[in-house]
């Protein structure tokens, strides 16, 4: 075992060694995503860096990242970070590792600095974003994109903040939240994000992501019409939620057998 590698760490390069070798042996078997790239995803600053170097701005609106900070060492190093940093309360601490445990989705609210002394690192603080308590999710599928709406976390007014003090723990939202599909909302927090946007979002993310099957949580400044935000990227999340999740799904599958087909058929020729 090479220093500094937990026995989680070796049995994930023992994982990636073993497929990467099947790969090698069996050129006719197709590897959906590759590991290295959903390790990409197992982290919360590595997971956004993508959506944050492409800075996606059209007609269609502008999709960025919260401002955030990574913090590895112990939390008595976070008000300063955060003075330094720029990054205006309240703040979202999110563990830094998103590894699918119940831990890596342990999430709080922190409304002002000193609170910030009792985080654990390490964690992503990242800015929280007012968004009508609302969010999208976009869920991938090759080139396949559906949209839904989940109830999210209420904004935090000014005044609010101004009496709240503490950090507060929240319930898992996204994934376990109500669809807002159906709910009578404000069609200004409600209305879907264009669909062009999300096209050219999901193109860019296929590419500068290396993979074809995630989902993406993403929301819409409140107050503004076209200022979106991806606040969190997950692999192979709960699909069976996704509509038509049946019918997508294989006729990805089917897409990737046929170019398969082809590439053989190509190769048989020459
Ligand atoms: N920067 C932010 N601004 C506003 N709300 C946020 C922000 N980050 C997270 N939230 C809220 O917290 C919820 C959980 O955050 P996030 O999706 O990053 O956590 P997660 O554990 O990865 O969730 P999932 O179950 O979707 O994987 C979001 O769905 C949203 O409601
Ligand atoms: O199963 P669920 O429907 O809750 O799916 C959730 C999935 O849980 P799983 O572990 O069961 O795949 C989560 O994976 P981990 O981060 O925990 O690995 C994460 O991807 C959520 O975003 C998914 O919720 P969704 O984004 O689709 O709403
Ligand atoms: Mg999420
Ligand atoms: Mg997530």
């Amino acid at each position: 075992m090479s220093l500094g590698t937990s026995p989680a760490q070796q049995i994930g390069k023992e994982w990636r060694r073993i497929l990467e070798e099947y790969r090698l042996g069996h050129p006719d078997v197709t590897v959906l995503d590759p590991p290295d790239a959903i390790l990409h995803l197992r982290n919360r600053q590595s997971m956004l860096q993508c959506v944050a170097d492409m800075n996606l701005s059209d007609s269609y609106g502008r999709v960025g990242v919260p401002k955030q900070l990574v913090i590895k060492r112990d939390a008595s190093s976070i008000p300063e970070a955060v003075n330094e940093a720029g990054l205006r309360l309240p703040l979202v601490a999110k563990p830094l590792v998103a590894d699918g445990s119940a831990k890596s989705h342990e999430l709080s609210l922190a409304y002002d600095q000193n609170s910030l002394l009792k985080l654990e690192p390490p964690l992503v603080l990242q800015e929280f974003v007012n968004h009508g308590g609302v969010l999208f999710k976009v869920y991938i599928v090759g080139e396949a994109i559906r949209v839904v709406r989940r109830f999210s976390l209420p904004d935090v007014s000014r005044r609010e903040l101004s009496k709240s003090a503490g950090v507060f723990r929240f319930p898992r939202v996204s994934c376990a939240a109500a669809s807002a599909d159906d709910a009578d909302l404000d069609p200004n927090i409600a209305e879907l994000p264009p669909r062009p946007l999300l096209e050219r979002l999901a193109k860019e993310l296929r590419r500068g992501l290396g993979l074809r099957l995630f989902n993406l949580d993403i929301i819409r400044e409140h107050g503004t019409r076209d200022r979106f935000y991806v606040i969190d990227i997950n692999y192979f999340p709960g699909y069976g939620k996704m509509p038509e999740y049946e019918h997508v799904f294989t006729d990805f599958l089917l897409s990737i057998m046929q170019s398969q087909c082809k590439k053989r058929a190509l190769a048989d020729q020459y």
